[in-house]
């Protein structure tokens, strides 16, 4: 994990991130709320991580090389970055900056890692955690996408726990059981946030404990 710094705006946009275990959804509900909200701006994280099938380059991500992403974390253009199931994720700063400054509200897909330099460089940013709502239906749904192997599906179900302990550490945490109902409630927190009130966060305490224990 690296140390951000930031510069704060007074006019700019509010800055989201949303976190989850590998599998549990985050990237449909995104793009789900993305479609409903047009005013929110995704930032493309770079990454080591090879393409999945029917992935592109600026589209889903910024694909590089490991020694270019050494040298690009060098070069200090990260806000933040981190190292997720092997693979190494970082966030454009002057990106997210820039849209900030243009009175754009970003959202950021990132890891609780990443979530936490965020939090230590901009306190106000607005963060969600989805869960799944069971081990054995996030298991379901990252063996249902097809997209990874086996092995690599293994390594991400074994860091979910250690992912879902950090839970705790977000404004709201979201069940993405229902779809519908679950992108409900992640446009209703950014809809509140927008018109500057709160919304009462259901912690789901119980889910926290049951995942965090099955086997
Ligand atoms: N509420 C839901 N019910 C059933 N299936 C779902 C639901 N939400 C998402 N899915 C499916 O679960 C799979 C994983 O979703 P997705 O790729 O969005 O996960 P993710 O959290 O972004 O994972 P990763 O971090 O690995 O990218 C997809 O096949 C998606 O269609
Ligand atoms: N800290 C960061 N984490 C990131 C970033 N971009 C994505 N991610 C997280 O990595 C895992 C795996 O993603 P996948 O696309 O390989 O399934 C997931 O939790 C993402 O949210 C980033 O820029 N920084």
């Amino acid at each position: 994990m690296s140390a951000p710094t930031f510069t704060t705006q007074s006019a700019e946009g509010t800055l989201f991130i949303v976190a989850a275990p590998s599998g549990a959804g985050k990237s449909t509900l995104v793009n789900a709320l993305l479609g409903r909200e047009p005013g929110i701006s995704l930032s493309i994280s770079h990454t080591t991580r090879p393409p999945r099938p029917g992935e592109q380059y600026g589209r889903h991500y910024y694909f590089v090389e490991r020694a270019d992403f050494q040298r690009e974390v060098a070069e200090g253009i990260f806000l933040e970055h981190a190292e997720v199931h092997g693979n190494f994720y970082g966030t454009s700063r002057t990106t997210v900056q820039e849209l900030l400054g243009q009175g754009r509200d970003v959202l950021l897909e990132i890891d609780w890692q990443g979530a936490a330099l965020v939090r230590k460089a901009k306190p106000d940013v607005v963060s969600v955690f989805i869960l799944p709502p069971s081990r054995a239906e996030l298991e379901r749904r990252l063996r249902g996408r097809g997209s990874d192997s086996d092995e690599v599906i293994e390594r991400r179900l074994r860091n979910s726990r250690g992912e879902i302990a950090h839970a705790h550490e977000f404004d709201y945490i979201i069940v993405n059981d229902r779809f519908e109902d679950a992108l409900d409630g992640l446009q209703a927190i950014v809809r509140a946030v927008r018109q500057g009130s709160a919304l009462q966060c259901q912690r789901h305490e119980g889910l926290l404990r049951e995942l965090l224990t099955e086997s």
